[in-house]
């Protein structure tokens, strides 16, 4: 047990078990797009661990490039409303596109970013994410690469925040956050 912003918290994926799910994502993606070329978009900020991660891992040609959107304020509940913070700057036109997230939670997210990039034309869209937590799910979603299912539980750690902070920590930790 450890505290994390002094509440209780857990190991929930340890540092080797996500090189494990990150390494096996990887694996499926250089088979499934064996002599394309594709560019995984990263939804800053907390996907950038993984995405560097997952990138490494990936033998194939590989470009990536980064939005940042956000659906949360300083607390644990989305908000519900997406703002696009960051676009990207280049077109994806024709492009093999994979959106790399942290997490998914209602999906509300990835449904809107489904809707923005699929009207920019790219040869395929797919979406890849380290955490899933499907009880929560609003919006229905077609999510091809999961890395792990996970309970309803508030997370942090490689990548994920608390209120800004906690995205260092090697380990995944699930916070006994009050209600
Ligand atoms: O499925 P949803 O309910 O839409 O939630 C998922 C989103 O929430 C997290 O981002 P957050 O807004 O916390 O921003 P961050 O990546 O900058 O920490 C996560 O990275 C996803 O983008
Ligand atoms: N930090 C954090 N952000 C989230 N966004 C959606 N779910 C979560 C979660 O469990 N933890």
């Amino acid at each position: 047990m450890k505290e994390i912003a002094g509440l209780k918290s857990e190991v929930l994926l340890s540092a080797e078990r996500i090189e494990d799910i990150v390494g096996g994502l990887a694996r499926r993606i250089t088979a499934d797009y064996a002599g394309k070329e594709v560019l995984l978009i990263g939804i800053l900020r907390g996907a950038f661990v993984v995405l560097a991660d997952l990138m490494r891992r990936i033998e194939l040609s590989c470009e990536v490039a980064f939005m940042e959107v956000s659906s949360y304020g300083a607390g644990t509940t989305s908000s519900g409303i997406v703002r696009i913070l960051k676009d990207l700057e280049e077109d994806i036109a024709g492009k093999h596109v994979i959106v790399v997230e942290d997490i998914i939670d209602t999906g509300i997210t990835l449904s809107y970013l489904r809707r923005s990039l699929l009207a920019r034309s790219p040869a395929s869209l797919e979406f890849l994410t380290l955490l899933s937590k499907p009880s929560r799910r609003r919006v229905e979603l077609d999510v091809k690469y999961v890395g792990k299912e996970i309970p309803d539980e508030f997370v942090v750690g490689y990548g994920i925040d608390y209120a800004g902070k906690y995205r260092n920590l090697p380990d995944i930790y699930a916070l006994d956050v009050p209600e």
